[in-house]
């Protein structure tokens, strides 16, 4: 490809080209038959947009806020292990470009500069003014390392504890498998003292997570932080209920960008059951998995999502260019998406409702015929 890229599907084909495929088969890959990875993606395509005409759109605006805070849009970046694969300057790079342009950086437990690094680099970015920053918390079995995590994350400034709850056990990816991928060796885990566990294989292989999980241990975590708790991976309206009763603060629905559960639905597929399950409360729902495009933002928003994270097109923008190719990819969909909401007639993100959008399946050319065609005409044979 010799152009520059015009879609966040083109700085894929980069990362394809420009990464060893050990690497880029870690960042592309879903579990076992990619079937839920695809989903993802073609449910977005799945559901159409109705758009108004005529609305006076000269001034659109994309912003929102997430748990209070204020984003310049509603796209913000989902927790990825290893940035340092992509480039040297690894996660630090990715959160200065989201403080750049004021949305919500999210650190994976896993990444390869530690928390205050990463911190202290996108304060410098935002001109000393606090960046929006959350942690992706895996949590393990040495429940004391766990809460010293939380207590550093709460010292350092991030503003919200991110659990993720899809991941007892790790997913098969086959690539992985294939490639006997291993974290390499010049990359460390940066959020932890190094040790064997947590270097090549052991830091893949993640050994530590504990598979024990459970509802008493979002009790003990609201014990012990007065950090909002988001919960990701959530996946039916009664887990989502369950979070309302313990207290949580915000839903991530997501299947992990289908590199766990192969099989499951598509998260927009789900989305409209969890925001079901919370309404009445004040649990904010957010999704990831498969967006793409500034239209898929505007569905995700459509059916209830208060924003999106995007996984591997963050990591396919920091291998482009580093920074400047994170904020490429998100400067570009944040333009789609501003573009999109122009053409279909909302100004602001709260005026996107349900009412703009229809499963494509409920408006084929023989259901719209019948319904505006009373008296059929039988053609002569
Ligand atoms: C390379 C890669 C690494 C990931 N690492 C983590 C992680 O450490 N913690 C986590 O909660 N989710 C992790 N995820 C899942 C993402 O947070 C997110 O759910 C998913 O990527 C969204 O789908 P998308 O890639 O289609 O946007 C990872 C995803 C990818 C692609
Ligand atoms: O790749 C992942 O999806 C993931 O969550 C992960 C994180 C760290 C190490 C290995 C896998």
């Amino acid at each position: 490809m010799s152009s520059a890229p015009v879609c966040l599907d083109d700085f894929e084909k980069l990362a394809r080209l420009s990464l060893p495929a050990s690497v880029f088969g870690y960042y592309f890959s879903g579990a076992d038959a990619e079937s839920t990875l695809q989903r993802n993606k073609d449910a977005y395509d799945s559901l159409l947009i109705r758009p108004r005409i005529l609305v006076d759109v000269e001034k659109v605006t994309t912003e929102t806020t997430i748990l209070g805070h204020k984003i310049n849009s509603p796209v913000c970046v989902a927790p990825t292990a290893f940035h340092g694969m992509a480039n040297d300057e690894a996660e630090k790079a990715t959160a200065r470009a989201c403080a750049s342009l004021k949305t919500c950086y999210t650190m994976a437990t896993y990444s390869n500069t530690s928390m205050e690094d990463t911190y202290a680099a996108a304060k410098q970015k935002s001109r000393k003014q606090d960046p929006l920053h959350w942690f992706q918390l895996y949590v393990e079995q040495d429940r004391e390392a766990t809460k010293q995590l939380v207590q550093r994350c709460e010292r350092a400034g991030y503003k919200a504890l991110v659990i993720t709850v899809d991941r007892p056990r790790l997913g098969r990816r086959l690539a992985d498998l294939r490639h006997a991928f291993k974290l390499p060796k010049h990359l460390s885990l940066a959020n932890f003292i190094a040790d064997e566990t947590r270097s090549g294989a052991g830091a893949y292989a993640g050994g530590a997570i504990d598979a024990s999980l459970n509802w008493k241990d979002i009790e003990w975590f609201k014990s012990i932080t007065k950090l909002p708790i988001v919960i990701k991976g959530i996946f039916r309206g009664e887990d989502a209920k369950l979070a309302v009763k313990h207290g949580v603060d915000g839903i991530i629905v997501s299947n992990h960008g289908g590199r766990q559960l192969d099989g499951c639905p598509a998260t927009l597929e789900v989305l409209p059951e969890i925001v079901d399950a919370v309404k009445g409360s004040k649990v904010e729902v957010y999704v990831d998995g498969g967006i793409r495009k500034g239209t898929d933002v505007f569905k995700a928003l459509a059916l209830g999502a208060r924003a999106v994270f995007l996984g591997r097109p963050i990591v396919y923008g920091l291998a482009y260019q580093g920074e400047e190719g994170v904020r490429s990819v998100l400067s570009l969909i944040n333009y789609e998406f501003r573009l999109a909401m122009a053409l279909a007639g909302c100004t602001s993100t709260d005026k996107i409702t349900p009412d703009y959008i229809i499963p494509a399946e409920e408006i084929s050319l023989a259901r719209s015929y019948a319904k505006y065609h009373s008296k059929r005409i039988a053609p002569k044979l």
